[in-house]
């Protein structure tokens, strides 16, 4: 039997490292949908469509040639034939994906895509058919309700921005930490006016990783996705 496990969360919250873990050690494929909106913007911005145009945002993600990999030991973002992996990390494409992730047209386009790839994982697909480990702002909620199991990551907004802080600066000092500010807590504040990932949704599964290393944290993904696998069978 397959499984589909959606996690949310808000940004530095741990979601990708986490669900890319969990999506390793269960043998699932793993999808990054984040990476989906990063490389929508990357694309609207290399065909120098402007990002305060939303008719033009939502005509070019309707076309974007995007192709995502989702094995889970290397995930692969490619936009018309190029690996643009790194590219959608930039603080650029950071500070800017919010314009894309708060057009409606465009999230309308890229669920749908995130959708097949679900059902394509759930029934067959790179895991052959194990399911997948699904990420981002709104899986729990619209693109994957249904999921088998559901779980909202987080975590304090300082332990969030302590850990990109010393992603980003290798550091978590002050400066850093007001650096980081933009990519944490602002994009969410303008994320959080199209979609809700701050408070658990009814059945959905909270897990604080406040308080908790990347591998406990990983371990209470696999605690709840057990305990869900045990009700169901
Ligand atoms: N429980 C944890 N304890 C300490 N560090 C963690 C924990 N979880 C994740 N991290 C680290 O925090 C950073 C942010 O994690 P990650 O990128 O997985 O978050 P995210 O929720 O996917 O963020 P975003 O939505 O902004 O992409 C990474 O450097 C990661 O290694
Ligand atoms: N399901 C999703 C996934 C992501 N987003 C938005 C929110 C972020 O600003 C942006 C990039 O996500 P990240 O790679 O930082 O997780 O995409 C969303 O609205 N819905």
């Amino acid at each position: 039997m397959s499984t589909v496990v959606a996690v949310d969360g808000p940004s530095g919250s741990g979601k990708s490292s986490v669900s890319r873990e969990v999506a390793r050690r269960l043998g699932l494929a793993y999808l990054d949908t984040g990476a989906m909106y990063r490389a929508a913007t990357w694309w609207c911005l290399d065909q120098g469509v402007p990002l305060t145009d939303q008719a033009a945002v939502a005509d070019a993600v309707r076309d974007l040639p995007l192709v995502v990999g989702v094995d889970p030991s290397t995930p692969t973002v490619v936009v018309d034939g190029r690996d643009v992996g790194v590219a959608i990390r930039t603080t650029e494409i950071s500070s800017r994906v919010s314009a894309v992730a708060t057009n409606l047209d465009a999230r309308a386009e890229l669920g749908r895509r995130q959708r097949a790839v679900i059902d394509a994982e759930r029934t067959g697909g790179w895991s052959g058919g194990r399911g997948v480990v699904a990420e981002g702002r709104d899986i729990t909620t619209v693109v994957a309700p249904d999921a088998d199991v559901r779980v909202l990551l987080t975590a304090s907004e300082e332990a969030r921005l302590a850990r990109r802080a010393r992603e980003l600066h290798g550091t978590d000092d002050a400066a850093a930490i007001s650096a980081t500010h933009d990519q944490v807590v602002r994009r969410d504040a303008d994320d959080s006016t199209v979609v809700q990932f701050q408070v658990a949704a009814d059945g959905v599964v909270t897990v604080d990783s406040s308080e908790l290393d990347l591998e406990q944290t990983v371990d209470a993904v696999l605690d709840v996705v057990e305990r869900a696998r045990a009700a169901r069978a």
